[in-house]
């Protein structure tokens, strides 16, 4: 197509990558990301990340000796890596395996299936790419759904899709068990710091959000130069992703980016900007980014658990004395500045310092 490189992200962002791909187009240019001759320290080492039995953590016949050295590993995960690989969660692989076979038969179906659940430009909610970026950010190689799922009364069910038939089920599924997760994961990590259990789930609120993201990353004829997802740590508390057998996520540690192992049973759980905040500090918010392949599609979906609207949070009194004075403010709606910052590409993180 004549002129297709200088098209405007407005434009661009009002079709979907998947068309492009099918029309064999090549990347307008918004989507080229770096100088193909830029050196982008590849190859990617495999992230060692920890992997962490949760099952240790809610089983009663746990000898506490186990149970404690793996809380140490939990912590130590999240004060290096800012992420943890978890298994004993209580989902079955084999259901895991029907999310992520739902998520590819969503994408999977003609395009005038996916638009009843086409979002504007401008919005968040339902099916497209992300709202248009500030001039001079480039452009994700992906499509999405975005739902939000809790509270319920937060609910768009316009944008839930019908087909494939199982979908609304397997999320609303997926999602309570991943409330049962929230509740263990958050309990687990007070324990790690020694503060009492229910103290982060208290920051979160009764009405903490939940929000799940279907990410579709379509094959990209120029891997080297196009990215699925641009680098970004998440506004959240914390995200829980489920990824297929295709790698694509990265982490990034000591300026160098790890690939995050697929494991088929395993959720990673990566700490949000408002984590480091409640934790003054001590976990890390993972910078992390997806890359493109080739060959093969990639689907994930992120499930993105956040404090309640309006509730103010901060770091826990238990974790601010002399020796760690408090770094961070506390803060109400993060998530808002967090996305003003990243559609101009800059983490939002310092806004919350003191
Ligand atoms: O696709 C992935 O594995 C990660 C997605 C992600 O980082 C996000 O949706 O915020
Ligand atoms: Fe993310």
């Amino acid at each position: 197509m004549a002129g297709a490189s200088t098209l405007p992200a407005d434009f661009l962002l009002s079709r979907r990558v998947q068309e492009m791909v099918i029309n064999g187009e090549e990347p307008a240019s918004l989507y080229i990301c770096r100088d193909e001759k830029e050196d982008q320290n590849g190859p990617f080492p495999l992230a060692p990340i920890p992997i962490i039995d949760l099952s240790l953590f809610s089983s009663s016949t746990t000898i506490s000796a186990e149970r404690e050295e793996e809380l140490q590993k939990l912590k130590s995960a999240l004060c290096s890596w800012g992420c943890f690989q978890a298994i004993g969660h209580g989902i079955p692989t084999s259901f895991l395996d029907k999310i992520r076979q739902v998520t590819r038969e969503f994408f999977e179906q003609p395009m005038e299936e996916k638009k009843k659940y086409s979002k504007g430009v401008g919005e968040v909610e339902g099916y497209g790419g992300d709202p248009t970026p500030e001039e001079g950010q480039f452009l994700d190689w992906q499509d999405r759904l975005f739902l939000t799922v809790y509270p319920e009364d937060l609910r768009d069910t316009k944008f839930w899709p019908d087909t494939p038939k199982s979908f609304r089920e397997v999320l609303e599924y997926y999602t309570t068990k991943m409330r049962m997760m929230t509740e263990t994961v958050s309990k687990s990590m007070a324990k790690s710091l020694q503060l009492e259990e229910n103290c982060f789930l208290n920051q979160f609120g009764e009405r903490a959000v939940l929000s799940a993201r279907f990410n579709y990353y379509s094959c990209c004829p120029r891997p080297e130069i196009v990215l699925g997802l641009k680098p970004h740590a998440d506004g959240t508390g914390y995200t829980i992703i489920l990824q297929d057998d295709v790698e694509g996520l990265q982490v990034l540690k000591e300026e160098q980016w790890f690939t995050v192992p697929t494991i088929p049973d395993a959720l990673l759980v990566l700490m949000g900007d408002q984590m480091q905040i409640m934790t003054n500090g001590i976990f890390k918010s993972a910078v992390h980014r997806v890359v493109t392949n080739k060959e093969k599609e990639r689907t994930s979906v992120a499930v993105f658990y956040t404090p309640e609207k309006q509730k103010e949070i901060g770091p826990e009194e238990g974790l601010v004395n002399e020796e760690t004075p408090r770094l961070f403010k506390n803060v109400k709606d993060y998530e808002i500045v967090h996305w003003e910052y990243y559609q101009r590409g800059m983490r939002a993180l310092h806004t919350a310092q003191v």
